[in-house]
């Protein structure tokens, strides 16, 4: 009973509130009759007469990054060029040609000259590679090995010497290279790997040898038609003075040659094999290579961590292997965070074409009044609207990692190394996976339809797939988030500072993990719920325990099992960790994004946007908040309630939405995503006059 409520009131209030029980009741187990309006309806023209007027041309200009201009020509480029865009139907061998025609056309036609932004501007890099992708996700990849893993890899583990004797060769395409790291049987444990470059003292050479076929180099992108060059992760080999044994120095890079600059032939002691049709991104060439005693000069050692010296000496600034081993992973972090900005490219393609098409599509609708559209239906909402939800979340989060790595580029800060290297293994992971599950609930969202080739759901899903394994497998990478929350959490424990993107443990020390408040625990208002301090609190409280008692899971474990065995057990705990941590940074950002946005009428708009992605995700994760007491039962009603209604809020401006992300008509392509001749289109298509 309540403060102020009378005894006499009591049964009265117990019999209305009955009443409307058997009421609510009653709606769900009557069957709707003819005549009837929809309670799903009603709950509808409430939302709608509630609409947000978004003002497009301000949150549109607030979403565009500054490299826009350049994406807008790249897009005007392919646009008046049929002949460089990929058709549905296209053979393997077909798509390949294609793929370097496209190369070359935005290379010596559109002169867009990528290279130099590698390094000295990666935020302008990264605009044309999103670009280049929504042309053709194997473009995309093309240009990716192309720029940032050969080039890259020249440019960020050589020295001077390599950039001078390289670098326009690369930048003008007249050497096409790969990044030949994998191998048959090592892909993630890289250090696992076994081809061998044995240093010779007499011919001051390396001589690149692959041992046996496990250590074929395998899936090398470039490397079955076009490649010119291969950087090779081999373990340098150097021959001890003092007896007839070597030293193993570890993994290294090297500049190998692999067909003659002018006859294209494949160069003697190198055997190239095709590893054939995948799954998608057919329009790259991935070859296996075989080296047998390939001498290269001792110059070709991509020498920044390591160095030979003409009398066999090895020098490194480095002390240990390990050490030297991280410098030249923690150099390849680029390509994780191209991979993140373009797959949020993909996830906003597929859910334009998808929300456009749900608004389009009617079917079924109140007896004796028009159809409604699909995205009316609840569980379309349910189904589409956190997942736009979670795009933008994504777009300004990528923004800020790409941000990040441009400073880190800049300052070489230490720290900014280790935010950048985990907030890039994380991202990628977190939104590739993302964007691989949303790509089957758009097309199942789509309908029949959606299964058209031509709607593009089938091509960027199987394209985009393999985001989710190559520059690191998913659930490696989030592992090495967990590694590093650890090492950041022991590290506070022993005095030691925690970097920009993990202040927030900082107070999980301290409140975080506390018991939770058995007051705020029942709030239910919509003004808390929408709190960003609440929102954030529910986060990272999430992370902090997590983080708490799997360090503590792992202490004890590892009496028993080792340490090995123990991060085993703990597997799963780990990588929910991660996950939570890397979702806490997303709704840090997001917020912040709110908060920075100069039109109050964008600002709205966007505060909807991030409440359902906060309380989407706390409502999906609502059995763990509930267990440990920080959700009280009434709470998760209300935030279930909420997320719901705010589901119906963002439909309502989801055109709008959309339209924020500006792609081009070009880019989307899918004739069910042009609005209003969507059909027209699709029958044209089909043959119909
Ligand atoms: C189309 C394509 C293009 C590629 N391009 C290139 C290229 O140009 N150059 C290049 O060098 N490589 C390239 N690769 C290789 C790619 O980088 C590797 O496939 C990737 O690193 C994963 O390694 P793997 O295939 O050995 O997988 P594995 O490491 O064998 O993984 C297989 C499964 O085991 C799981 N697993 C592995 N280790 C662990 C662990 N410690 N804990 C829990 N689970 C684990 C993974 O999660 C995964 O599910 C390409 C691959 C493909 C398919």
């Amino acid at each position: 009973m309540k403060p102020n409520q009378t005894v006499e009131d009591e049964p009265q209030q117990s019999v209305t509130t009955m009443k409307r029980r058997i009421q609510m009741l009653s709606l769900h187990l009557t069957p709707l009759s003819p005549l009837q309006p929809s309670p799903q309806l009603n709950m509808l023209t409430c939302a709608k007469a509630s609409k947000l007027e978004v003002d497009n041309v301000s949150l549109s200009s607030y979403m565009r990054g500054k490299n826009r201009e350049i994406q807008e020509k790249i897009f005007e480029f392919f646009n008046s060029r049929p002949d460089l865009q990929t058709p549905i139907e296209i053979s393997m061998n077909e798509h390949r040609e294609l793929c370097i025609r496209q190369l070359m056309g935005l290379v010596g036609e559109a002169k867009i000259k990528p290279f130099r932004y590698v390094v000295e501007d990666p935020a302008m890099y990264f605009a044309i590679s999103e670009a280049v992708g929504s042309v053709d996700i194997s473009f995309g990849i093309k240009f990716g090995v192309q720029y940032s893993l050969w080039g890259g890899s020249v440019l960020n583990l050589g020295t001077k010497k390599h950039r001078d004797k390289y670098f326009d060769g690369i930048d003008n395409l007249d050497y096409l290279g790969c990044f030949a790291m994998t191998e048959l049987h090592h892909g993630s444990n890289v250090q696992g790997l076994q081809t061998v470059a044995t240093f010779d003292p007499i011919t001051d050479e390396f001589i690149i040898d692959t041992p046996n076929d496990g250590a074929i180099k395998w899936w090398i992108g470039n490397a079955a038609v076009h490649g010119k060059f291969a950087t090779v992760f081999a373990k340098l080999i150097l021959p001890t003075h003092d007896s007839k044994g070597v030293s193993d120095m570890g993994v290294h890079a090297f500049i190998v040659p692999i067909r003659d600059l002018k006859t294209h032939q494949t160069l003697p002691g190198i055997e190239i094999h095709d590893c054939g049709h995948k799954i998608g991104l057919n329009g790259v060439d991935n070859g296996a290579l075989r080296f047998r005693s390939v001498r290269i000069p001792r110059d070709n050692l991509l020498n920044r961590f390591g160095d030979v010296s003409r009398d066999g000496k090895y020098t490194s600034s480095l002390p240990t292997i390990n050490k030297r081993f991280a410098a030249t992973l923690g150099e390849l972090v680029g390509g994780r965070v191209g991979l993140a900005n373009s797959s949020v490219g993909v996830l906003k393609i597929s859910v334009t074409i998808a929300v456009r098409y749900s608004l389009l599509r009617q079917q079924f609708g109140p007896p004796r009044q028009p159809e409604v559209s699909i995205l009316d239906y609840q569980s379309q909402q349910h189904k589409l609207m956190p997942m736009l939800a979670s795009t933008y979340a994504f777009h300004f989060t990528t923004q800020f990692l790409v941000e990040k790595y441009s400073e880190m580029k800049k300052t070489h800060d230490e720290q900014l190394v280790g935010d950048v290297h985990s907030l890039s293994a994380g991202l990628k992971s977190y939104v590739t996976s993302y964007t691989a599950k949303s790509l089957s609930t758009c097309r199942e969202a789509c309908g029949g339809h959606g299964y058209a080739a031509v709607n593009r759901f089938g091509t960027l899903r199987n394209d985009h797939d393999i985001f989710q394994t190559f520059e690191g497998d998913n659930t490696v990478l989030l592992q090495q988030v967990a590694g590093d929350l650890l090492k950041q959490y022991k590290d506070k424990f022993q005095g030691g500072t925690l970097s920009v993107t993990w202040n927030y443990l900082r107070e999980s020390m301290n409140t975080y993990l506390s018991q939770p408040n058995p007051v705020t625990a029942r709030w239910e208002s919509a003004d808390h719920l929408r709190d960003p301090k609440f929102q954030l609190d529910a986060f990272r409280y999430r992370t902090s325990r997590l983080l708490q008692s799997v360090a503590a899971r792992l202490r004890k474990h590892s009496k028993t099992l080792g340490s090995f065995g123990a991060w085993n057990r703990c597997l799963n705990h780990l990588l929910t960790l991660a996950e939570s941590h890397i979702e806490s940074v997303i709704l840090a950002k997001f917020i912040e994004a709110v908060q920075n946005c100069p039109d109050a009428s964008s600002q709205a708009a966007l505060k909807l946007v991030c409440d359902l992605y906060a309380l989407d995700r706390i409502w999906k994760d609502i059995g763990t908040y509930c267990n440990v007491d920080y959700v009280a039962p009434n709470k998760a009603k209300a935030i279930h309630k909420l997320t719901e209604y705010l589901c119906f809020q963002v439909r309502n401006i989801a055109g709008e939405l959309i339209d924020a992300f500006d792609l081009p008509p070009y880019v989307t392509r899918a004739p069910i995503a042009m609005q209003s001749e969507a059909y027209a289109q699709y029958t044209q298509l089909a043959g119909f006059q």
